[in-house]
């Protein structure tokens, strides 16, 4: 290492400790902390812990000085999933905001971690954390369009709530929610714009839709590809300019929310056939989140059934889930994802566990 370079890695290294900024070495990294990580060699293990570690939500910034670095290495890193990669030439240019990251980081990890968010989506998979440091982030720092994508039971609309709760939006206004596959067809223009007195016969007084129910705070539409072509093109307008008018009425009305829509059909593949908008899918979509099913977490399994078994029978003493039913727990299948594990296990397991006839019983269960 040059002289030049020992005091560029003096130089970073006491600028960032000045700013509050922690160096992690190697092991701190491993153990998935995001933050500064001070490496002395950069080795295509370093690139596969790193993989490993972006898959799972985590993505350190890489900081690199102590040893001579390709530009092909640096490439490498970055693809690898290292949010930055710091050589001793040109950190004063991007040390401001790296700091201001790494900021944002800590207090997505205390919320992440906090009670409203571990009590509302139970779970301790990879995927989950990474799905939850997503939506922290979106919800808390920015006001986009959330698209919640996965299979019926895997918890979009508690995830809808959580987006909701963690707005930091002062004053926010409430969350509204309305299920597009139970709208009436005759009546789905009031539901969503509100209706004037008299607009249509029963319309006996004048009544607000949705979109001002939701004015200030959320807007949560479930089951949105139910949704006809024509309720499509009908929405477009307030979803893009955020104003409306009542049914039966001749003023425009403003309104601010933000929105968060959920389906369990392929959205894109509806897009593809003519059947959504794709400019609507493009207003709805601007941050995906993709609840996967759970066969594809198992982990989560022991966790939530454990939860339901507290929140479910607050009166019992919950007992401890022995091996066979961990066992039974983990091998039947749940087509109807955390809703089943809810109803179905949880609803047999305690029952059989209070009779200590659970053995045979699970068998016969399945
Ligand atoms: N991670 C989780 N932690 C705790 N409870 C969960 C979790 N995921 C789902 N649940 C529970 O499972 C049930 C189904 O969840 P939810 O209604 O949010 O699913 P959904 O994906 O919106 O389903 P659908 O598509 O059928 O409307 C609820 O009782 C919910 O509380």
């Amino acid at each position: 290492m040059s002289k030049y370079q020992r005091q560029a890695t003096h130089d970073i290294i006491t600028f960032l400790i000045e700013q509050g900024i922690e160096i992690k070495d190697h092991d701190d990294y491993l153990s998935g902390h995001p933050g500064v990580v001070f490496s002395k060699e950069i080795t295509s293990e370093t690139c596969e812990q790193l993989r490993e570690l972006s898959h799972s939500g985590q993505i350190p910034t890489l900081f690199c000085c102590d040893c001579a670095i390709s530009g092909n290495t640096i490439w490498q890193l970055l693809e690898a999933g290292a949010c930055d990669v710091l050589t001793c030439t040109e950190y004063r240019v991007i040390i401001h905001e790296i700091i201001t990251r790494l900021q944002r980081w800590e207090i997505i990890d205390c919320m992440v971690n906090s009670p409203a968010v571990q009590n509302t989506l139970v779970g301790e998979s990879s995927a989950l954390k990474a799905i939850l440091r997503q939506v922290v982030e979106v919800a808390h720092f920015t006001d986009s369009s959330v698209l919640i994508l996965g299979e019926s039971g895997t918890g979009k609309e508690l995830l809808a709530n959580l987006i909701h709760t963690l707005d930091a939006r002062p004053d926010k206004g409430d969350l509204v929610i309305l299920d597009c596959s139970t709208i009436v067809p005759e009546l789905s223009g009031s539901e969503f714009f509100g209706h004037e007195r008299g607009a249509f016969t029963g319309a006996v007084s004048s009544r607000d839709g949705v979109f001002a129910l939701a004015n200030g705070g959320t807007l949560f539409l479930d089951e949105i590809g139910e949704l006809t072509l024509t309720l499509q093109t009908q929405l477009l307008r307030v979803i893009q300019e955020h104003t409306f008018k009542r049914v039966g009425g001749n003023a425009w009305q403003r309104t601010s929310f933000r929105l968060v829509c959920a389906t369990n059909r392929d959205l894109r593949a509806q897009v593809q056939k003519g059947e959504f908008r794709t400019d609507l899918y493009y207003r709805i979509a601007s941050y995906i989140c993709h609840l996967p099913p759970l066969r594809e977490r198992t982990e989560d399994i022991l966790p939530l059934a454990r939860y339901f078994l507290k929140t479910d029978h607050p009166a019992q003493d919950p007992p401890e889930l022995d091996t066979p039913v961990q066992e039974y727990l983990l091998r039947r299948e749940y087509p109807g994802n955390v809703r089943d594990l809810r109803a179905s296990s949880c609803t047999h397991a305690m029952p059989l566990y209070r009779k200590r006839r659970y053995y045979s019983g699970l068998h016969s269960a399945r």
